[in-house]
């Protein structure tokens, strides 16, 4: 299993879905509960009462308080405990976790580690998710694999033509090597394939109206552990300077062990007012981002059939990859 990272931000939620209603979700096997005050600010506290361990996400809000479902202790956002049923001594220890968030680009991130170490700075960004100019559409999927194999995936597009030929895959992808940079200081691991002359897959001919040949650059920057872009340039072939940018950003967020959520957004600053464009985008990057969860699914079923110690063989095309799992050790070892 890859080893989880912390002392590290993660994205916990899409900035919507977090409201006056309780949430659930686990990063790094910590379960927490997520909800927003009166006055809008994101909360994060460990989802486990005090008393007895009763999900905190299974209780009720009132005003800015958490009253457990199962007794009533009553929690405020820091995590201390304000009132307990029966008596009016409380104990000293009773409170839970306090998480640090920051809300970012229509991101929740929240710090797992220990709190005091929390840099909001260090946050990476992805602008484009909200900057004027820029439309997205997004969803978040959960897959049952080792988050480490979603980080494989997205490092080798070299998949597209083979698991996503049709939607966003041709035979150029899988032809062409890449470039891979790695960036030990700043956490960044960086490939390049750049395709002079490729045909166009669906996903862009439909975007963007172009019926030819494609000069098509893909620019990843996977600022480990949680942020992918991909940096996506298409134009039609003869033309120098990109005509269509579109970004893609993945937030890989380790679940419980073998559990990963899988965020998932598509922006573009061409034909911004084109609704049908828009919905066309939705719908056909839900389809890709299925098919590399029954992938993966698939595949980590099939490794845990594995007796221990198999052997993988690694090619050109994993040196992204490769690269990326150094990072993601060497985060997880400090
Ligand atoms: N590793 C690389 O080779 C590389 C090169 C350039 C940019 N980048 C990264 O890409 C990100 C986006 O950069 P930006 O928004 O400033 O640049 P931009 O929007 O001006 O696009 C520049 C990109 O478009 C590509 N491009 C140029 N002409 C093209 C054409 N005719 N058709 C298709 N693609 C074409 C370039 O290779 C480059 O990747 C940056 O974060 C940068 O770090 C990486
Ligand atoms: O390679 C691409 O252009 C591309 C497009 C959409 C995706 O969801 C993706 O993972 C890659
Ligand atoms: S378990 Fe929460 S009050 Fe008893
Ligand atoms: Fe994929």
């Amino acid at each position: 299993m890859t080893p989880f990272a912390r002392e590290q931000w993660y994205v916990i939620a899409y900035a919507h879905e977090v409201g006056r209603e309780l949430m659930a979700r686990t990063v790094l096997g910590e379960p927490i509960v997520l909800y927003r005050t009166e006055d809008g600010k994101a909360v994060a506290l460990a989802d486990r009462c005090v008393h007895r361990r009763y999900p905190l996400s299974e209780s009720a809000l009132v005003g800015d308080t958490v009253v457990c479902g199962y007794h009533g202790f009553t929690y405020d956002t820091k995590g201390t405990c304000v009132a307990v049923p029966g008596q009016s001594r409380i104990p000293r220890t009773a409170r839970v976790a306090a998480y640090p968030l920051v809300e970012i680009d229509g991101f929740v991130w929240i710090w797992i580690g220990d709190p005091a170490r929390a840099d909001e700075t260090a946050v990476p960004r992805a602008e484009h998710l909200t900057a004027p100019g820029w439309v997205t559409v997004k969803g978040m999927e959960p897959i049952a694999c080792d988050y480490g194999l979603l980080v494989d995936n997205l490092m080798d597009l070299s998949h597209e033509t083979y698991l996503h030929g049709g939607y966003i895959g041709t035979p150029e992808v899988a032809e062409t090597p890449i470039t891979t940079e790695v960036d030990a200081e700043a956490g960044v691991v960086r490939v390049s394939r750049h395709m002079a002359d490729a045909e166009c897959p669906p996903f862009y001919s439909r975007s963007t109206g172009i019926d030819g040949r494609i000069r098509r650059h893909q620019d990843i920057e996977y600022f480990a552990p949680c942020l992918y872009l991909l940096h996506s340039r298409i134009s039609p072939v003869g033309q120098d300077a990109p005509l269509f940018r579109t970004e893609i950003t993945y937030a890989i967020t380790p679940g419980k062990p073998g559990e990963v959520y899988d965020f998932w957004a598509v922006s573009r600053d061409f034909a911004v007012e084109d609704a049908e464009v828009t919905e066309f985008l939705a719908k056909f990057n839900h389809t890709v981002v299925m098919q590399d969860v029954t992938a993966l699914n698939l595949l980590q079923r099939a490794l845990d059939a594995e007796p221990a110690g198999y052997q993988e063989l690694s090619i050109n095309i994993d040196a992204g990859g490769l690269a990326a799992r150094r990072m993601l050790a060497g985060l997880a070892a400090r």
